[in-house]
């Protein structure tokens, strides 16, 4: 097991790329279970999601070659319906995506709860109330779900909350499903577009994808095809906060802009000077952030796996500055941990109001959860002093060479194996 240290202090300089985005890698993977033959992957961003998924494809069958460290090609013509109650599925959240590809495939599945970041109560009702309009019978045995159907219908399904997973869960159980589906209500993140269009390229015959009402035309089969991963937005966004917080001048390549605008424009209300061009920001940040409010909301609203990164920016802007997360209310598990750090922050009701200019201060911290995990490691580039932090599996869930990246970048950061006694005193914490 590891920790990561960082010295703080040092400005961000030069180039970073990004990697192939999670939540849309999370989702294809699976989504290959559909097909009848080869789908290739590219551009797969090396995480551990990624791996973790590419073993429970084996487990079901699947033959799954990594022609590099980014591409794959799943075969998925040995792939049978193999319960998968526990074990790896507990280890992250989109293996709920193999109840609606297994569900879609074989008309019937058994998949434990999933696991992923902690942020507070995370149904998955939405999943279910959909798979079970298209016919399907769901039950809850000891954590693990069983879905099962004679036949998969289409049927017109509107959705109670705007959910991504819900929404992409959906889409794989209601393609190959009879007749046509709606799903109103749906969610509009551009990992949902890149899942879609991956479907699509298999056969599928979806519209309306990235607008709030999706529709479907189930079809018998699904062929394979080869697919380009869009770039990880919220990667993205979180080196922007980084050379917001502690850079000189950061170039961020391989990102969609577009995708990242609402905490562009709150970067630009601090203060930040942002350049778009191409597929580049070039972000030069201000001597002086001024503060400002931060809700978070679905896509294309500020999104909340940015906001733990953009807590850790407040505590240096001029004033006090709030930030709410009307997504995950209970997203705060970081806030005890900048405190640690010498941050000033207060919680009311799902709030962080952050007080500005206050210099962060080297300590030993946890992350709790992936965005927690990054919203720690700027907290420790912005610091006085070394910074430690354990609970990298989270950060490594989610971040491509994170430690690489920001060593490129200029930063003073670097990882150590924890001693017996540092992993004794980590499981106790
Ligand atoms: C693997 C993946 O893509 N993870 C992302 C996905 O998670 P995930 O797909 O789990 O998040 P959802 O979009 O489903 O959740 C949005 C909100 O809806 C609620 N809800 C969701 C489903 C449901 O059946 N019932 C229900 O009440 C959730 O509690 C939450 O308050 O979207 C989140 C919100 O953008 C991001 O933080 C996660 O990074
Ligand atoms: C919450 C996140 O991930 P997951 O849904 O996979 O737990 C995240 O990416 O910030």
């Amino acid at each position: 097991m590891q920790k990561m240290l960082i010295e703080g202090g040092h400005l961000l300089n030069g180039q970073v790329r990004i990697s192939g985005a999670k939540n849309s890698a999370v989702a294809l993977l699976p989504a290959a279970i559909l097909a009848d033959s080869d789908v290739t992957i590219e551009g797969l961003p090396e995480i551990s999601d990624a791996s973790t998924l590419g073993d429970l494809l084996e487990e079901i069958g699947g033959s799954v070659s990594w022609q590099d460290s980014q591409t794959v090609t799943i075969n998925p013509e040995d792939m049978i319906p193999m319960p998968l109650p526990n074990g790896k599925v507990q280890k992250l959240r989109a293996s709920y995506y193999f109840m609606g590809a297994m569900l879609g495939k074989f008309n019937k599945a058994v998949i434990g709860l999933p696991g992923g970041c902690y942020l507070g109560p995370r149904p998955i009702d939405q999943h279910i109330k959909g798979f079970e309009a298209l016919g399907a019978e769901v039950t809850n045995e000891q954590g693990a779900i069983y879905l099962r159907a004679e036949e998969l219908r289409g049927a017109r399904i509107y959705m109670d909350v705007v959910s991504v997973g819900a929404t992409i869960n959906i889409m794989l159980a209601a393609v190959k499903a009879k007749g046509k589906t709606t799903i109103e209500n749906a969610a509009k993140e551009p990992e949902i577009i890149d899942v879609a269009t991956l479907l699509t390229n298999m056969g599928a015959k979806i519209k309306g994808v990235g607008t709030d009402v999706i529709r479907i035309e189930g079809v018998p089969e699904l062929h394979g095809c080869t697919h380009t991963i869009i770039p990880d937005r919220i990667e993205a966004g979180t080196y922007a906060i980084a050379a917001a917080a502690q850079g000189k001048e950061v170039i961020i390549d391989n990102v969609i802009s577009l995708h990242i605008e609402s905490l562009l424009a709150k970067l630009r209300e601090m203060g930040v000077s942002i350049e778009e061009k191409d597929e580049q920001l070039r972000i030069i940040p201000s001597r002086q952030l001024k503060s400002v409010d931060v809700k978070t909301l679905v896509y294309p609203g500020f999104p909340t796996d940015l906001q733990q990164p953009f807590t850790t920016l407040l505590t240096k802007a001029a004033d006090t500055g709030v930030i709410t997360d009307t997504i995950y209310a209970a997203r705060l598990k970081h806030i005890d941990e900048l405190r640690r750090m010498n941050a000033t922050i207060k919680v009311e009701g799902g709030s962080a109001i952050v007080s500005g200019s206050t210099q962060l201060e080297g300590a030993k911290v946890k992350a709790s959860d992936l965005r927690a995990g990054a919203s720690l490691i700027i907290a420790g580039l912005m610091a006085e002093g070394i910074t430690e932090i354990t609970g990298l599996e989270h950060i490594d869930r989610g971040y491509e060479k994170i430690t690489e990246k920001l060593l490129d970048l200029g930063a003073n950061v670097w990882r150590e194996e924890m001693t017996d006694q540092e992993i004794v005193q980590f499981q106790n914490s």
